[in-house]
């Protein structure tokens, strides 16, 4: 295996489905190409231990090789793990955590979790090699943070372990294995991911989801999926997907007869919406925003808005932007308001200025859709660059710097999609 390479992921917007989407329903969402995580894979100082850096969450941790052997020993586990990709190995699972216990209740626990799940499934004999993760997405934001670290570490891994080549443009079924293992990723960070967020961070552009009874999923691009005016607000306010999905969840149990109908409403809602979506025009266009207002209204009533999350709604209303909803998993982090019809630039200027002054809301305008996963492998790679890429796998460096040097299609860097 021949080192440096990187591979980068994007993150999403949910338009339509979060959280019905874990219970079967259709949803639709986009990429966010310009908001991405990148990983490079250098050689570990150390030949016999494997490394970890994740610089935006202050964590670095190495593993001795012999520390996986207890792990890698257990041959029939791995096995089942590598055969039944629908569900983490609970075998596995069991090893790991005893390896990470003294990361255990540590925010840095999970994330470790899927960096090692990953790792002794898909490359366990390599060592002496450093992994360094860096995002200009905002983290736990509802952005898919979680979903992008998921998608660049299968990709790595399978890449190392010769299972994707990279010597042509990235194949649909190398596409497949790096959704199939990233949703693994997903579930060891988040619980009980849909896998909406993986499967968009993996293929980019737009799609219209759902997850079937036995575990499998359907995938349909929207082709003309257009570029709807929208401004995406990151709240600032830190919350865990996996908390609020497991709190719908115990919703789900308590009021099964109140809360399916609200999730099949979500499904209905989102089938409409992608119909919407797949062919915008005057006269459907005020049909989207009442669906992202009927959206936000059915998740609020499943507990996963925020005060600060209505403070952008009640903001969008009275301005009379448009319309609002929270994406993602709700709880604070981001929500995204389609705007009117005929709304000005000066209109969202204010509205932008009101969020970001009075609230210390981020405000973004960034295209939706454009590329998934991409790869430069080592072939590729320009070395006389390594001193300064490097240099941009560490705490604080502005998104800016990194997007400079790495941003797909808009740096000469050679990334294979
Ligand atoms: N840049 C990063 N470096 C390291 N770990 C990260 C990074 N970004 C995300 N993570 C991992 O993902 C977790 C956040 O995932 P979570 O699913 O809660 O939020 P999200 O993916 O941003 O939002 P959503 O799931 O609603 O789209 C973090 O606690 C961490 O474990
Ligand atoms: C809340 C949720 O629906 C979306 C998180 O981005 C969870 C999931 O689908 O995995
Ligand atoms: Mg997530």
């Amino acid at each position: 295996m021949s080192v440096p390479f990187l591979v980068s992921a994007p993150g999403k917007v949910i338009i339509f489905g979060e959280h019905s989407a874990v219970y079967n329903e259709p949803a639709v969402a986009a990429s966010v190409s310009a908001l991405r995580t990148y990983l490079i894979v250098l050689p570990a100082e150390d030949p016999n231990v494997v490394e970890l850096d994740f610089p935006d969450i202050n964590f670095n941790h190495k593993w001795h090789h012999e520390e996986f052997e207890k792990v890698l020993r257990d041959k029939e586990a791995l096995e089942e793990a590598r055969h039944n990709t629908l569900q983490l190995s609970a075998r596995v699972v069991k090893e790991l955590e005893t390896l990470h216990s003294d990361l255990n209740k540590t925010l840095y626990y999970c994330a470790a979790l899927c960096f090692s799940y990953l790792y002794v499934c898909l490359c366990p004999e390599v060592k002496g090699l450093k992994f360094m993760v860096k995002s200009t997405l905002p983290i736990g934001a509802g952005l898919g943070s979680s979903a992008s670290i998921s998608v660049v570490l299968a990709l790595s891994m399978a890449h190392i372990s010769g299972l994707i080549k990279a010597e042509g443009e990235l194949s649909l079924s190398e596409k497949k294995l790096v959704n199939t293992w990233s949703f693994l990723g997903e579930k060891c960070i988040q619980g009980t991911p849909s896998g909406i967020d993986n499967a968009v961070a993996t293929y980019g552009n737009a799609v219209s989801f759902k997850r079937e009874m036995d575990g499998t999923t359907n995938l349909e691009f929207v082709e003309s999926f257009p570029q709807v005016p929208m401004v995406l607000t990151y709240t600032k306010i830190p919350r865990s997907t996996k908390t609020l999905v497991s709190n719908v969840r115990e919703l789900v149990v308590r009021q099964p007869n109140v809360v399916k109908p609200i999730l099949t409403a979500m499904g209905q809602l989102a089938i409409r919406g992608t119909e919407i979506l797949d062919s915008l025009d005057e006269s459907n266009y005020q049909e989207l925003l009442e669906l992202v207002r009927v959206n936000h209204g059915l998740l609020v009533s499943l507990g996963v808005s925020h005060p600060g999350l209505e403070l952008v709604r009640f903001e969008s209303e009275s301005m009379g932007i448009g319309s609002t909803k929270l994406t993602g998993a709700g709880g604070g982090g981001c929500s995204l308001t389609i705007l009117h019809k005929g709304t000005t630039q000066e209109q969202v200027q204010l509205f932008k200025k009101k969020l970001e002054s009075s609230y210390g809301y981020k405000t973004f305008q960034t295209d939706l859709g454009g590329i998934g996963c991409g790869i430069i492998p080592h072939k590729a790679f320009p070395l006389e660059k390594l001193h300064d890429i490097e240099a941009l796998f560490k705490q604080d460096v502005p998104n800016e710097k990194i997007d400079a040097i790495l941003l797909p299609g808009k740096t000469n860097l050679h990334w294979i999609y």
